[in-house]
């Protein structure tokens, strides 16, 4: 092995595979080169029976085929001897040991990897040859014995061998309890150079191999060993064979002194995955406080490593056994040991990892163990002193007492112990925080539980209903199974019928078809009714258009017509008023005349009648005359009449006929006036211009009453008689004879009315003459 100065060198074992692991099969991860001194941990997909046994997360880290490397001082293989690891590792320490250097070897790993294995293997020897097994310590043991024999120096070789089990010491090689279930259990202590010591603790001097032999075989008996599903014989505690050296010596110069040197060998309980190796119970709690001290190793080397400036040494027994070997004035060795099994990769490589750190522990310069004789005996006169003081101390008092050096190791001890329970004090009062904390989250965890609880009683409740409706469900569904079926057996007998109806309706898609074709036609014919009925449309509206210009021309003829009608009526008025006038006038005249004439009569009684007559005659010719005149203007004006009736396209039959009757009466009336003139000599002219005032008046109110009445609009129709008679005359055919002005029939309606009025008819105004 290399050796750096002051670095504790590391090495690495890896085993073969055992019996259990080759029958399975089980995958190599490690590989090792020992002649470069490297390891190679490839992280491979887990095997079937590895999958069961290895937690779902382990599988998952370990599937991902990622290989490590690791140097170390010195590498062995699965094929490694005992011998060559010792030799390689071991032998140049105990030399050191044997020159008085305090040397630490310890074996470090998963348990079954072989520590033991390696640390003890198998001690026996014959005729004075190691079996090939033997481990550490026979060996060294052996190196020791064979120098100093080969030497022939004057020594003294002592054993210690004790047991951490539990954070308890216990002394492998002491007076054997009591009884069975006693045991004693050794304190530590400082020893006032830095290190620690085990108090009362046996020392064995041994002067053989064969003495070392059988003081192993006495402790390894009382060892606690245990068989797990990792090993068979599984160390349950840690445990340190210490082996002092005294070798008195001359220097040179001829001065004696003696060579003091230490070896502690450490086999470690192996770090154990508890759900792997099977522990339960006792063998659980074990573990775990394996695992508690070796955790704690790993923050020494961890701090040392990162030279923290606190190393926590006090935190289990085992860090303050190891204090002198982890940074302190002594020379150290780990083996750590790995198993190449895939299903042990990811313990493999935490011991990988931290054996790697370990590397970098750097310890003081060891103390050189020569002590000149004088002071070697010195020192023993004082010990051999403090014992017999104890020793009389205990003969005199009837107690145990102590001697003064004793009292003030045990003083500085209880110091310490004070120092250490103040501290944990503090740990104390820390951790009675944190358990106040945790009770408070414990208070609030009990309280969700509670209401958890109560959710969970109602859930329940809510479970046996659900059951309750499960069950009722079951009992649907049941039923709906057998509707199922007879819905299926439905199903059958419709898709029969369903057969029958493709056929009907197959039948009725050609009679579709056929209606389509029909439909079709019909579509057309209604379209051409639709085109027909909108050409109707189109005509209506265009004769209703042209109807509408047709009325609203013949609303314009007919106001034309009015304006026609008021100027002839206008006029006829202007006619008559100046016919009137004229008349009256001659009335007037005709009555000054009566009355020139009545008085002419009177006067003239006796002259001769027949002239009177004659002249009356001839007036009353004159008058005729005029009558006809009149008669003529009449039907000049009838003309016009029914020219202007004519040219305003027909026109008011009744109003027209009323007015020829008017006219007609008029004339009539001036036939009756011719007459009444005529008559006049016999009734007298004043009389008779009276009445016919009143009868032209009357004429006059009549004409303008009908024409009122003719140009009247109705409320509720918005026409006017005029306008409706000239509607109905533009719907009859009109001939120019139905304006035609019949005399005869005139005369003949005018009888009729005198008739009615019981009046005498008149006279054919052609044809009337005065009687
Ligand atoms: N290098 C090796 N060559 C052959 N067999 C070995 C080797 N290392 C270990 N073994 C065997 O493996 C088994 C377990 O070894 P060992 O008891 O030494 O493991 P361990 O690490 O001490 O376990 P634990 O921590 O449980 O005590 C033993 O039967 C041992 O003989």
């Amino acid at each position: 092995m290399r050796e750096r100065a002051g670095r504790v060198s590391v090495v690495l074992r890896c085993r073969p595979l055992n019996a259990r692991e080759r029958a399975e099969k089980v995958p190599e991860v490690i590989e090792v080169d020992e002649h470069g001194r490297t390891a190679s941990a490839r992280r491979a997909a887990p095997t079937a029976s590895e999958r069961a046994s290895t937690s779902e997360r382990a599988n998952a880290r370990t599937a991902s085929g990622e290989t490590r490397d690791f140097v170390f001082d010195d590498v062995f293989g699965p094929t490694s001897t005992q011998e060559r690891v010792y030799d390689s590792a071991v032998r140049p320490m105990v030399r050191d040991v044997l020159d008085g250097t305090n040397c630490t070897v310890f074996a470090y790993g998963q348990t079954g990897t072989g520590k033991t294995h390696t640390m003890s293997g198998a001690h026996d020897a014959e005729c004075d040859v190691l079996s090939t097994d033997a481990g550490v310590i026979p060996r060294a043991m052996m190196q020791v014995f064979e120098h100093l024999e080969s030497k022939e120096l004057e020594h003294t070789v002592k054993v210690t061998y004790l047991e951490l089990y539990n954070e308890e010491i216990t002394d492998l090689l002491g007076a054997p309890a009591s009884s069975p279930g006693h045991k004693h259990v050794h304190a530590l202590m400082e020893d006032g150079k830095g290190g620690v010591a085990v108090k009362g603790l046996e020392e064995v001097y041994v002067s053989s191999t064969e003495d070392v032999f059988a003081v192993l075989n006495r402790g390894n008996a009382r060892r606690r060993t245990e068989e797990t599903l990792l090993n068979k014989h599984s160390s349950r505690s840690h445990s340190v064979f210490s082996v002092t050296v005294h070798i008195k010596d001359v220097s040179p110069d001829g001065e004696e002194f003696v060579r003091c040197g230490k070896l502690n060998l450490v086999d470690l309980a192996g770090s154990e995955n508890i759900s792997r190796s099977g522990a339960t119970h006792m063998r659980a709690k074990e573990a775990g406080e394996i695992n508690k001290s070796l955790v704690a190793l790993g923050r020494v080397i961890t701090a040392l490593v990162d030279k923290s400036a606190h190393v926590p040494y006090r935190d289990s027994k085992l860090t303050r056994l190891l204090r002198d070997a982890l940074g302190g004035r002594c020379r150290t060795c780990i083996i750590a040991t790995v198993s190449p099994a895939s299903h042990s990769i990811e313990e493999t490589l935490s011991t990988l990892e931290y054996a790697h750190r370990a590397k970098n522990i750097k310890n003081k310069p060891p103390t050189n163990g020569k002590v000149p004789k004088s002071v070697f005996l010195k020192d023993l006169q004082d010990c051999i002193e403090r014992l017999q003081d104890d020793l009389l101390a205990t003969r005199e008092k009837n107690g145990v007492f102590l001697s003064k050096s004793n009292y003030d190791a045990e003083q500085s001890e209880h110091a310490t112990a004070r120092r250490r329970a103040e501290e944990l004090e503090n740990a104390l009062a820390s951790m009675q925080a944190e358990h106040d904390k945790v009770t408070r989250m414990f208070d609030k965890t009990k309280k969700n539980f509670l209401q958890l609880k109560e959710q969970h009683a109602g859930v329940e409740i809510a479970l046996v209903e659900t059951k309750e409706y499960l069950r009722e469900t079951e009992s649907e569904l049941s039923d709906t199974k057998k509707v199922a079926e007879e819905k299926e057996y439905l199903l059958d007998t419709l898709e029969k019928k369903h057969d029958a109806a493709a056929l009907v309706i197959s039948t009725m898609a050609e009679d579709l078809g056929a209606a389509q074709h029909e439909a079709a036609a019909l579509f057309d014919k209604i379209a051409r009714q639709e085109s027909v009925a909108t050409s109707n449309t189109e005509s209506v509206l265009s004769i209703k258009k042209s109807m509408g210009e047709r009325l609203e021309k013949m609303v314009s003829d007919l106001a034309g017509w009015q304006k026609v009608e008021r100027d002839t009526r206008a006029h006829m008025k202007r006619v008559m008023d100046d016919y009137m006038s004229r008349k009256e006038k001659e009335v007037e005249t005709l009555k000054e005349a009566v009355m020139t004439m009545a008085h002419a009569v009177e006067q003239a009684t006796r002259q001769a009648s027949e002239q009177a007559s004659s002249s009356m005659l001839q007036r009353a010719e004159r008058l005729e005359q005029e009558a006809k005149a009149l008669r003529a203007d009449s039907d000049v004006i009838q003309q016009v009449m029914v020219q202007n009736v004519v040219v305003a396209r027909r026109g008011r039959d009744e109003t027209v006929e009323s007015l020829l009757r008017s006219l007609t009466s008029d004339r009539e009336a001036f036939s009756d006036l011719a007459e009444t003139v005529a008559d006049t000599s016999e009734r007298g002219h004043a009389e008779f211009v009276s009445k016919h005032v009143d009868d032209l008046g009357a004429i006059r109110k009549e004409f303008t009453n009908q024409l009122t009445t003719a140009i009247k609009p109705d409320l509720r129709t918005g026409t006017t008689p005029a306008r409706e008679h000239a509607r109905v005359m533009l719907a009859e055919p009109v001939t120019p004879s139905a304006f035609t002005f019949n005399r005869d029939e005139a005369l003949s309606r005018r009888t009729n009315v005198d008739a009615k009025r019981s009046r005498p008819p008149l006279s054919p105004i052609g044809g009337s003459r005065l009687n």
